[in-house]
Order: C-alpha cells, then sequence, then structure tokens
C-alpha cells in the first residue's frame, strides 16, 4: 500500500502559534536581545531630552517674571545663555536619538530579515510554484521595514512619553490641584481611548501590505517577461491588470490609515477643550494675583507639551499596529514548514553513483498524478537516454531526483540510500543538473562559473573551460574570467548559456548529473562541442540524458521511453535499436525520415 508524505496545506501548517501573546514576545525578544545596550543607552538619552524639555519653560517664566519684576539685566542675560545652552543640549541630544535609534532599528531588522531570507530558501518548489519573487521581496523587505521603527523607537519613546507626562503633572499638582485634575482627566481620558481602538487598524493594515505584496509580484512579473509581452502587444491587458492592483492597494491603503488615525483624532478634539479650560482657570488665577505673568506661561506651556507625549503614544501605536502586521507576516512565514524535511546521513560511497526509483508515484497537486509506478535501476557511471513527448514526466523524474518535490509514494535510492535519509547538502555536493533555462547571478564570469565559490582556482576554471571549447569566448572578453554578467542572462546567447551551465556543472565534478535538454538550443558546430564536452563529462559519472533528439544520445547506455508518466519501455540502447519492434527503433526510423525529408 503506498504512503502518502504530503503534508497538510502550507497556509494551515502551525495557525496557532501566531497567536499567543507570550510565544510573540519571545519571538521578539530574540531580535531584540542582541540590542538590548543600544536599546538602554537610546533610553537614557531620551530621558535626558525629557528633563530638558522640562526645564526650558521653567527658564522661560523665571525670564518673563523677571523681566515683569525688577530682574537686573545681568540676570536675564544668563538665564538667556542658559535658555541657548539648554536648547543646543537638547538638538545635540534629540540627533543622538536618531543616530541610535536607526542603528538599533537596522541591526534588529536586518537579522529578521536575514532569517526570513534563509527560511524562506529553504522551502518547497511547491511553495514557490505560487509565490511571485515581487512577493516575496516585500515580504522579506518590506513588512520588515514597516517594524523597524517600532524597534527603534517604541521602547523608548513610550518610556519617554510617560516620564515626560509624570513630570508636567506631577509639577502642576504642587501649584494647583484642580488644573492638574483637569490635564490628568484628559491624559487618562486620551491614554483610555487610544488603547481601546489601538488595534482597529491591525487587520486593515495586514490587507495593506498583500495588496503591496501582490501589486510587487504583478510589477516584477511584467517585467520578467517583458520580451513575451511586448512581443505579443500584451502591454493594454497588462495595464488594466495593473490597475485594478493598484486600485485594490489604494482602497485597502486609504482604509488602514483612516483606521489608524482615528485615535489621533479623538485626542485632538480633547485636547483643544483641555487647553481651554487649563487657560481659562490660570488667568482666573492670575487675575485673582495668585500666580505670576511667568506661572501662566508656563502652565500654558505645559499643558500644549501634554500634546507631544499623548501624540507621540498615538504615533506608536500606529507604528505598533504596523509592526504587528508585519510580525504577524513574518512570523506567519517562518512557521512554514518544508515539505522536503532535511535527512540525517551523509554517506554516500565514493565515485559514480547508481540510481534506483522503487515504484515512485508522484504528482504536483493531490488530485493528478504525473508519474505512475515507475522502477528502474542504473549501476554506477551508466548513461540513461530518457525520452518521451513533451509533458510525458520526464523533467519530473529529475526534480524528484533532485529532490526538488517528495514523491507521493515508492522509494528513490542514490548510491544505494534513501535520498530521504540524506542531507540535503550531501545530495547536492555530489549531484548536478544542467536545465533548460540558465540562470546567471549578477557577478563576475568567474562568480557565475563557481557559484561564488572561491575555493575554484582560475587555472581549474580554464582548463575547464578550454575542453569545453568556451575558452575563446572567454579570452575575447577584455576583463577575461572578471568580465560582469548581469542577472537573468541577457549577457548570453542561449548557445552560450548552455555551454556555460554545462561548465558550471563540470566543476563542481558531481557523481551524478542529469542533463535536460543539453543542446537543445545550439547550432550544429556548437552541438559539436557540447557534444564533446558532455561525453568527457559522463565518463566521471553516472548520467541522465533528457533529450527530444535522439541523435543526442549516441553514447548513451540504456533508453527509457516515458508515456503519459509511464515507462513503456526501458533497456540497453544497443539491444532496443537493433529490436524493430521496440518504441526506440520506432522512433529512430521517425527520426531518420525526417531528416531525409
Ligand atoms: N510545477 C508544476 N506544477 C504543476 N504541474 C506541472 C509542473 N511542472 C510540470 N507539470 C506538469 O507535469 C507534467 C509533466 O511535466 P514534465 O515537465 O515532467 O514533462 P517533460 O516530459 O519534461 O516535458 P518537456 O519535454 O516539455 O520538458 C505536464 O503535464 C506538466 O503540465
Amino acid at each position: 500500500m503506498p504512503q502518502k508524505q504530503k503534508s497538510e496545506p502550507q497556509s494551515d501548517r502551525n495557525p496557532q502559534s501566531n497567536r499567543d501573546p507570550k510565544q510573540s514576545m519571545s519571538w521578539l525578544l530574540q531580535y531584540l536581545r542582541p540590542v538590548k545596550w543600544r536599546m538602554l543607552a537610546l533610553l537614557l538619552l531620551l530621558l535626558a531630552t525629557t528633563a530638558l524639555q522640562l526645564l526650558n519653560p521653567q527658564i522661560v517664566q523665571r525670564f518673563i517674571d523677571q523681566a515683569t519684576g525688577s530682574g537686573s539685566v545681568s540676570g536675564l542675560l544668563s538665564l538667556a545663555g542658559l535658555y541657548l545652552a539648554v536648547a543646543v543640549l537638547n538638538q545635540l541630544f534629540t540627533v543622538s536619538v536618531d543616530f541610535l535609534g536607526n542603528d538599533v532599528a537596522w541591526r534588529a531588522t536586518n537579522q529578521i530579515r536575514a532569517n526570513l531570507l534563509k527560511h524562506v530558501l529553504r522551502l518547497d518548489m511547491r511553495f514557490h510554484n505560487v509565490k511571485t519573487p515581487g512577493e516575496m521581496i516585500e515580504r522579506i523587505d518590506g513588512d520588515v521595514t514597516n517594524m523597524s521603527n517600532f524597534f527603534a523607537m517604541f521602547i523608548a519613546k513610550i518610556v519617554g512619553s510617560f516620564v515626560l507626562l509624570a513630570g508636567i503633572l506631577g509639577y502642576m499638582f504642587v501649584y494647583d490641584w484642580m488644573i492638574a485634575a483637569t490635564m490628568t482627566a484628559f491624559t487618562c481620558l486620551s491614554i483610555g481611548v487610544m488603547f481601546r481602538i489601538r488595534d482597529l487598524g491591525v487587520k486593515a493594515s495586514q490587507s495593506e501590505r498583500q495588496a503591496n505584496a501582490s501589486l510587487f509580484g504583478l510589477i516584477e512579473e511584467r517585467i520578467a517577461g517583458i520580451e513575451d509581452v511586448q512581443a505579443n502587444g500584451g502591454v493594454p491587458r497588462l495595464m488594466n491588470r495593473y490597475h485594478r492592483a493598484m486600485r485594490s492597494v489604494f482602497l485597502s491603503g486609504r482604509k488602514a490609515w483612516m483606521l489608524r488615525v482615528m485615535p489621533w483624532n479623538v485626542t485632538v478634539a480633547m485636547f483643544t477643550v483641555t487647553v481651554t479650560i487649563v487657560l481659562l482657570l490660570s488667568v482666573r488665577m492670575y487675575l485673582q494675583g495668585h500666580i505670576t505673568l511667568g506661572m501662566l506661561f508656563l502652565f500654558f506651556q505645559y499643558t500644549q507639551m501634554l500634546n507631544d507625549p499623548i501624540e507621540q503614544l498615538g504615533d506608536q501605536l500606529q507604528e505598533f499596529q504596523k509592526a504587528k502586521s508585519g510580525m504577524r507576516r513574518a512570523r506567519e512565514l517562518l512557521s512554514l514548514r518544508s515539505e522536503i524535511a532535511d535527512g540525517d546521513g551523509d554517506e554516500l560511497p565514493p565515485g559514480p553513483l547508481s540510481v534506483s526509483f522503487e515504484r515512485v508515484n508522484f504528482g504536483y497537486g493531490e488530485d493528478q498524478r504525473i508519474l505512475h509506478d515507475i522502477s528502474f535501476k542504473l549501476k554506477p557511471g551508466e548513461r540513461l537516454g530518457l525520452i518521451g513527448r513533451t509533458g510525458s514526466g520526464k523533467s519530473s523524474i529529475s526534480r524528484l531526483l533532485l529532490r526538488l518535490y517528495n514523491s507521493d509514494s515508492g522509494v528513490i535510492r542514490v548510491g544505494g540510500a534513501d535520498i530521504r535519509s540524506l542531507r540535503l547538502e550531501s545530495l547536492y555536493r555530489r549531484v548536478g543538473m544542467v536545465t533548460q533555462d540558465v540562470q546567471l547571478f549578477d557577478g563576475t564570469l568567474r562568480d557565475n562559473l563557481t557559484l561564488f565559490n572561491p575555493r575554484l582556482s582560475d587555472e581549474t576554471i580554464l582548463e575547464t573551460t578550454e575542453r569545453l571549447g568556451l575558452r575563446p569566448w572567454i579570452e575575447a572578453m577584455p576583463e577575461g574570467l572578471d568580465a560582469r554578467l548581469s542577472a537573468g542572462g541577457a549577457s548570453l546567447s542561449a548557445g552560450e548559456a548552455q555551454l556555460f551551465a554545462l561548465t558550471r556543472v563540470f566543476l563542481t565534478q558531481p557523481s551524478l548529473v542529469i542533463l535536460d535538454e543539453p543542446s537543445s538550443r545550439l547550432d550544429a558546430a556548437t552541438e559539436a562541442t557540447l557534444q564533446r564536452a558532455v561525453d568527457q563529462l559522463l565518463e566521471q559519472c553516472t548520467g541522465i540524458v533528457i533529450a527530444h533528439r535522439l541523435a543526442t544520445l549516441d553514447k548513451v547506455d540504456k533508453i527509457m521511453v516515458l508515456r503519459q508518466g509511464r515507462i513503456i519501455e526501458f533497456g540497453p540502447r544497443a539491444a532496443l535499436a537493433q529490436d524493430p519492434s521496440s518504441e526506440y527503433a520506432r522512433l529512430l526510423r521517425a527520426d531518420r525520415q525526417e531528416e531525409l525529408a
């Protein structure tokens, strides 16, 4: 009975973990811990600026009282000097707070970005098949950027705001309990309102982030496929889809913004009422002679200053909402588990590796089976030619062999070991693949050939390219191996790209190599060069060559013919070629007729 290995849908994996506040806290703390001393310094600096903020109105109060009373000019000048010194110091502290805040934010969020990228790179192909690169960029960078302000300032500003509020209210209580009570009532009410409706915007912010991610996905997809889009006159239709995606960003963004600013609007209304009451009470006290003009100014100034920390709390709540939605999405991504679980086996025999498929079944989705009951064996060093019509499942076999997907049932062995028991790194170190699409990375020719492996010397690279006939091409470039290539592959012709990919695999000295349509894009001369290189490579290792053109398979030992995901023929090439009733012989005849025609 075949056993099912597919796990549950990705989005349902671990759904509870994101909602547990304790886990959220510990998740957050792991990123804050490395920057804790910097955060402490940030907090101390903020407390210092808060103290200076409280001090300045008192200097002005004394200045007014001395100016309206019998103060000396020298006394007034020293108060003005003190005011200036405090203002300059305050500015210096503010700049330092900004610097340190950004420093903390980058350090903490870069670690999250790195963790997300590492995690996403390990997720299986079923996940990547349904995600566009643009969406992934938005999730790895955009969502995390939303958290950066939170990391930079949240704790420090919240504490700073409360200290400033306590300072103002404490001072006021010493002078007049009625004014102090009015201010306290306003403060408590404002904070209460904000806390009650603080979560209002989280869901909407999350939808806004999702709409943004989809928009970026769409843009990336269009740019990546620009040739096809232009050649097929698809620009107007694509613009239409783009406008629809933009509309969704606009609508969700507007809703999220309105919900986020609502707490702030409520406090502004309450603040206006409070300022009016405090002014009325202070003016009455001044007229009755209980306080000086300077004190009236001080009360008014402190009331004005109440708004800053409350506004600050509101801003930080907004940042918190944005950060919370970013955090939820980041944790959601991190909680996804790859279907491809790493094994712990390292042991593979030296030299070329044997391959065996034992009753393997596979489908990309739950409902459609692509490969049916595939069983075959290759001895170490044997070469297999895999043929079959388009869509018969040839590439799917190679994807299973590389563990880009898990089979639904059956066992695949490489070098005698079940590939599920092997560490992925050990598997990839020994198995190489040349696909139809060659991916180039932004870097030098050397980086691209060695895949950024500094241990491969230039001599090894040049010796390998010599064998492949690529050396004249490299030498024709003014910078040789230092020539820069651009990502995507635009800087190489299709044929060059395939020779290039073969060199790349050559350099890894694989023990098993899969060549997926190696000569599909080459002219006759280049194909001959490539064929020689392929023969050389296959001398050192076991090989599976997927080909539409039978001429490519002249040197293979065995042939497998696939039809609709089933093996309809498997055996030694020479024997099958000589057996007129075999499918391979029939295909050879058809091939020859085509050539003659
Ligand atoms: N990522 C995927 N998701 C869903 N279905 C897929 C995916 N890749 C391939 N298929 C389907 O699996 C079947 C086999 O595809 P596969 O690429 O293995 O065929 P192939 O024989 O290599 O074809 P070709 O000769 O055109 O490269 C096809 O019907 C294809 O539509």
